[in-house]
């Protein structure tokens, strides 16, 4: 074993002679840049010390943690994440590197979640600056810098994790550069106070064909993860996704079923999304389904409560039971708020609670086919135990398709030219992430 690695050193040294003067010019760039001091601060709490190695720049946030093990660059291009600081507590992280924005046959992307690196800011202990994959095309860092995200290694996560499982997610910034003075601050921004949905969803419907459709979704997109679009369309169901405050009410007799995304923030923001999806269960029998924080906008509807939770449930390995069949499947999180089980209106019954806290993972309508579930049934990362939910709601969507067959015999499961011919195919007018101060500059100049 020794032995052959000291065969293979001289190969690589002759390898790194070959590699092109610009390149190992951009190399030592940065290398350099990676050395830059950069420090992680949280309000009102401790400030680490480490090494820069995405870009250049200062940005602030909500501090959360995930326990993830792998999965970063699904992770990071979740649109749930936007505004916060994602705190790894894997401490090597990188060492896959990152895929490409690949498309696939049905014009979705192929390896991330959604276009862009979604969340504000990224902190790990160490970062792996070779990397090694079949889809890697550059490395975290690269990846970060590319997209004005700036991230930070070489801080003790533990301590960090420690501190946000004790005080709850936190207020923080990192700030890149050799001066600091926790004195001269700009504000901490909260991205709580910032209607992150708007930023993430698309400006305008756009429209994916199944190979050979058996129905007809519509997608309310709050930031949706581009695996629940793949999830339905590769089960053979069309999407078509709208705006988060699209009055979804008015066009639903055009489609087979409604569907509610995750997203990013405080579901009381959605108020507009709230009282449409009311209008939809008080004027129509459509199958719904919704996750994340369309479980928690459904439950809104519905009349319960929301609750901020102290640090959240990040990770791709929480036991959640069925409290229809007694099962517990391991799932995929990334949630701060829960929906109090306590305020489900009678019509309701909790679907599946959460085995390490107790919180609640879903409900379900006790004569409709309406359901929803805290977790990510489409994982990305995580284990697929419970992608099942997508043929079961399919199955609904194909009842009530069949259902309806005589009140509307125009609409079949391709859908009406008029309808979506005029409609692009991807998500339109989505705002890259660019640090917790353009998002702020974003919003307020969208206000
Ligand atoms: N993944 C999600 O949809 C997150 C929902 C919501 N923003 C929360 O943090 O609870």
């Amino acid at each position: 074993m020794i032995m052959n690695l000291f065969k293979a050193m001289p190969a690589r040294a002759q390898a790194f002679a070959t590699v092109k003067p610009k390149a190992r010019f951009m190399a030592t760039v940065r290398q350099r840049a990676a050395l830059e001091p950069a420090t992680f601060t949280i309000r009102d709490g401790p400030m680490f010390t480490g090494k820069s190695f995405g870009a250049r720049s200062n940005i602030s946030g909500e501090a959360v943690f995930t326990t993830s093990l792998v999965g970063y660059p699904e992770s990071l291009t979740d649109p749930s994440y936007r505004g916060q600081i994602l705190v790894f507590t894997q401490p090597l992280i990188g060492n896959y590197g990152v895929p490409s924005a690949e498309k696939d046959p049905n014009g979705l992307l192929k390896y991330f979640e959604s276009p862009n690196l979604q969340a504000a800011g990224v902190v790990v202990a160490d970062v792996a600056e070779q990397y090694s994959h079949w889809t890697a095309v550059e490395s975290l860092g690269e990846w970060c810098a590319r997209e004005g995200v700036p991230a930070i290694s070489g801080v003790d996560t533990r301590e960090i994790v420690t501190y946000l499982r004790e005080q709850g997610s936190s207020l923080a910034k990192i700030t890149v550069g050799e001066e600091y003075d926790a004195n001269e601050d700009e504000a901490f921004t909260d991205p709580e106070q910032i209607h992150l949905v708007r930023q993430v969803s698309t400006k305008q419907p756009f429209h994916i064909s199944a190979a050979d459709p058996h129905s007809h979704v519509a997608v309310i997109d709050c930031g949706v993860k581009e695996n629940i679009l793949r999830s339905l369309v590769n089960r053979g169901s069309s999407v078509t996704v709208f705006p988060f405050d699209y009055p979804i009410h008015k066009v639903a007799h055009h489609f087979d079923g409604v569907f509610i995304s995750n997203g990013p923030g405080d579901p009381t923001h959605c108020q507009d999304t709230v009282f449409h999806l009311k209008r939809l269960m008080e004027t129509s029998q459509v199958p719904i389904f919704g996750i994340c924080l369309g479980h928690q906008l459904l439950a809104l509807a519905t009349g319960a409560r929301t609750i901020k939770l102290k640090y959240g449930n990040r990770a791709h390995n929480i036991p959640a039971l069925d409290l229809s069949t007694g099962r517990c499947h391991i799932t995929s999180q990334n949630h701060g708020y829960a929906v109090d089980a306590s305020t489900l209106s009678p019509d309701w019954k909790p679907y599946f609670v959460n085995l390490n806290d107790q919180s609640n993972e879903g409900m379900i309508h006790k004569s409709r086919p309406i359901f929803s579930t805290q977790f990510h049934p489409e994982a990305k990362g995580g284990p697929l135990d419970s992608s099942y939910l997508f043929d079961i709601y399919l199955d609904s969507v194909q009842k009530y398709k069949a259902s309806q067959a005589g009140l509307y015999p125009q609409r079949d499961s391709r859908p009406s030219p008029l309808l979506v011919d005029l409609l692009g195919n991807e998500r339109v007018g989505v705002q890259p992430t660019i640090g917790m101060q353009n998002v702020a500059a974003a919003a307020a100049a969208a206000a």
